[in-house]
């Protein structure tokens, strides 16, 4: 078992890594909660592979479990799925003294994070992450949220685990876009902090080789990130550098409804076409956009996209949170495994 711990003083949590560690979840969880109910939240992917095991290693424990089955996809993280989760919540007459757990990929966690954030304002909630997007980046950090119309995570919180559990066994049963999509993630590790890790990727063969040293990298993305949102939880400096390619991307992701593009697949394009246009400025070492293409292409990612109105996509940049006072704060790499936070207007989209 792989471990990290997560110091944030009295909502400091750890990270377990292990292969198999869904079998026994039930202990793990009675190791840090002594309660009695659980709402256990999945989708109807996830459950089908693992709803009833980790309801019956749950079961085992004593624990009365209510197992809450949403539709699949981002369209979930909605005002209309928490309200479903909070009457759920009601039914099962969920207390303050009980538990949520979230089993999934980053739409779950993020939005049974959110529901647990807010339902009589907090209750505890655990990360059972099932994709690899989620084990490598969105269940560590305490970021949750739900989309508005108008774009990504505009609703959220910062409200922490209590434990994040990770079995990358369960990343077998991941259908191939899936699986690439969180590599975009994990290649963002790589080229904001990490040109060791980069070079491993980009070195590799493909999904097969990656899963040949899963549970390393997925520490090392989940110990950049714990590094990271040590020094900054809320998100006001040194974090921004974890949205590297998520300006450009979330403005993407709406801009196609939230339907043609993943996350993992918008960012990627997010992180291509802010490094062509840094290193056209001068701000990045030459080459590098073009590295970024070649490791993309091989985790079968998009970097380019046509897009009639550029207009849209520029006025969706105006809403990323990272912007203060209509300035913007833009993550640019320096070089491979190098970046900084620049601040800029929006005439650095327009040539
Ligand atoms: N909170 C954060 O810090 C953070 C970080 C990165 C991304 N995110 C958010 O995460 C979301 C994307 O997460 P995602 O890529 O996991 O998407 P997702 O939750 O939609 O999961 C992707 C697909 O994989 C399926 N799936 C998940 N685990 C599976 C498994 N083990 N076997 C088979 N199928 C499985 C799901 O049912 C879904 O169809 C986005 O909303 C993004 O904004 C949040
Ligand atoms: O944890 C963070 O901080 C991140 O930026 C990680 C991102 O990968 C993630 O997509 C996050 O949800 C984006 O946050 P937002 O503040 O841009 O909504
Ligand atoms: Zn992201």
């Amino acid at each position: 078992m792989q471990e990290l711990h997560v110091d944030l003083g009295n909502i400091s949590y750890d990270i377990k890594i292990a292969k198999g560690l869904r079998h026994t979840i039930g202990t793990e969880i009675k190791n840090i909660f002594n309660g009695r109910k659980i709402a256990l939240i999945t989708d109807e992917n996830v459950d089908k592979y693992y709803g009833s095991e980790t309801e019956k290693s749950l079961k085992n424990q004593g624990f009365d479990v209510r197992k809450i089955v949403l539709k699949a996809g981002e369209k979930t993280k909605s005002f209309n799925s928490l309200m479903t989760l909070y009457n759920e919540f009601i039914d099962f007459n969920l207390t303050r003294s009980d538990l949520i757990i979230t089993m999934g990929g980053g739409v779950i966690g993020d939005l049974g994070g959110f529901a647990a954030a807010t339902y009589l304002r907090g209750i505890k909630f655990v990360q059972f992450p099932t994709s690899l997007l989620a084990q490598v980046d969105s269940s560590v950090g305490g970021k949750v949220a739900v989309d508005l119309e108008k774009g990504k995570n505009l609703v959220g919180a910062f409200y922490h685990p209590s434990l994040v559990i990770i079995d990358s066994e369960m990343l077998d049963t991941l259908p191939d876009r899936v699986f690439n999509d969180g590599m975009g993630e994990v290649i963002k590790y790589g080229l904001i902090g990490d040109k060791e890790l980069f070079d491993k990727l980009y070195n590799a063969g493909g999904r097969n080789d990656v899963m040949k040293i899963i549970d390393d990298v997925i520490h090392t993305c989940c110990d950049i990130k714990r590094i990271v949102v040590e020094k900054d939880e809320k998100d006001t400096g040194l974090r921004m550098i974890l949205n590297f390619g998520h300006t450009i991307g979330h403005a993407i992701e709406k801009y196609f409804n939230f339907e043609k593009y993943t996350h993992g697949e918008a960012i990627s394009i997010g992180m291509y076409e802010i490094t062509k246009i840094s290193e056209e400025k001068g701000l990045t070492e030459k080459g590098t956009a073009d590295r970024i293409i070649n490791i993309l292409v091989k985790y079968d990612l998009p970097y380019d996209v046509k897009i009639d109105n550029k207009e849209e996509i520029i006025d969706t940049i105006s809403l990323d949170k990272k912007n203060l006072n209509n300035v913007l704060n833009l993550i640019v790499l320096d070089k491979i495994g190098s970046c900084r936070i620049i601040k800029e207007s929006r005439q650095f989209f327009i040539k």
